[in-house]
């Protein structure tokens, strides 16, 4: 059955660690749930990585709908969250609620993930109160990548840290249920995760978070772009997919496919065809 907030309010309780994996389409969405994941994230990652865009700024509400209704209808019995893209809760609460109106009703999300903190947290706020689960996303906040000048590590230096302890207790307090925590060294997101009672879920924050979480094809190897240092590629299915799809090419040049039994017949297998002799 799918989870709720408070299933994972109560891993972190009992310690046990809680799994989340990237999902963009249905097939992909059904393999995470036979896996029995705790949570799929529709990550606006969806931009780099199925859609080829240079970064996760091009993605739309649209796209996120598009993709969370494919992965719902894979993974009917699976907590979902779905990111908000890029500057989808900035410019106004209106425009914040609309587009998580959309996103709630409309694609089967059960909760949304929202980057950055100050400001971001009266938005955070506003949807709790309205009834949505939110989840906060710091550290590396990837549709900052713009202002921050790359992907970079957050937290390094006491100062950094400070503001980062500060933020996610901030996250906590404006309602969100469950905190991603990325790209921070590992001291940082232990003190994270003591301090604020919320799960904090990993992705390159070492080994002291509630939970991790990795995107789908840095897991099994789909994906041509920078893999970065916090991935750990479980397969390569690249490898097998370029293979098969070089063999069919030269079955086909070669006369090889189709054989015999990829063939349909006539009903009765003495009719004599055009060409026939
Ligand atoms: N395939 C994929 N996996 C991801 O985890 C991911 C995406 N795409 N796209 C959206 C964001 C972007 N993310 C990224 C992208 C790059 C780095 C990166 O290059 N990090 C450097 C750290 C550099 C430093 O030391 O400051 C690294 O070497 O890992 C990290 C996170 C995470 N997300
Ligand atoms: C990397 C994860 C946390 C994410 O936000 C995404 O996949 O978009
Ligand atoms: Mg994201």
């Amino acid at each position: 059955m799918v989870k709720t907030t408070s299933d994972f309010q109560k891993m972190k309780s009992s310690r046990e660690p809680i799994v989340m994996v990237t999902s963009y389409d249905a097939p992909g969405a059904s393999l995470c749930e036979e896996a029995e994941v705790d949570t799929i994230l529709v990550g606006d990652s969806l931009g780099m990585v199925v859609l080829g865009y240079e970064s996760t700024v091009p993605v739309t509400i649209d796209d996120m709908v598009h993709h969370t209704k494919a992965v719902k209808r894979g993974a009917r019995n699976t907590f979902i969250v779905t990111d908000m893209p890029f500057m989808t809760y900035h410019a106004s609460l209106q425009e914040t609620m609309a587009g998580a109106r959309r996103l709630m009703q409309e694609s089967g999300a059960d909760a949304l993930k929202l980057e950055g903190s100050g400001e971001v947290f009266v938005h955070t706020k506003a949807l709790v109160d309205a009834g949505v689960p939110v989840v906060s996303h710091l550290g590396l906040t990837p549709q900052t990548v713009g202002v921050d000048g790359g992907y970079k590590v957050k937290g390094k230096s006491a100062a950094e840290q400070e503001q980062l302890l500060k933020d996610a207790k901030q996250a906590e307090k404006a309602g969100a249920f469950m905190l991603v925590l990325e790209c921070v060294p590992e001291e940082a997101a232990k003190k994270v995760q003591a301090s604020i009672s919320i799960p904090v879920i990993g992705i390159g924050a070492g080994r002291y978070t509630d939970g991790q979480v990795l995107v789908y094809h840095d897991i099994t190897g789909y994906y041509a772009g920078h893999t970065a240092k916090f991935v750990k590629q479980y397969t390569n299915i690249s490898e097998p997919v370029q293979r098969a799809l070089k063999e069919f090419k030269q079955e086909v040049k070669a006369g090889i496919f189709p054989a015999e039994e990829h063939v349909f017949q006539p009903l009765d297998k003495h009719v004599k065809l055009y060409g026939d002799k």
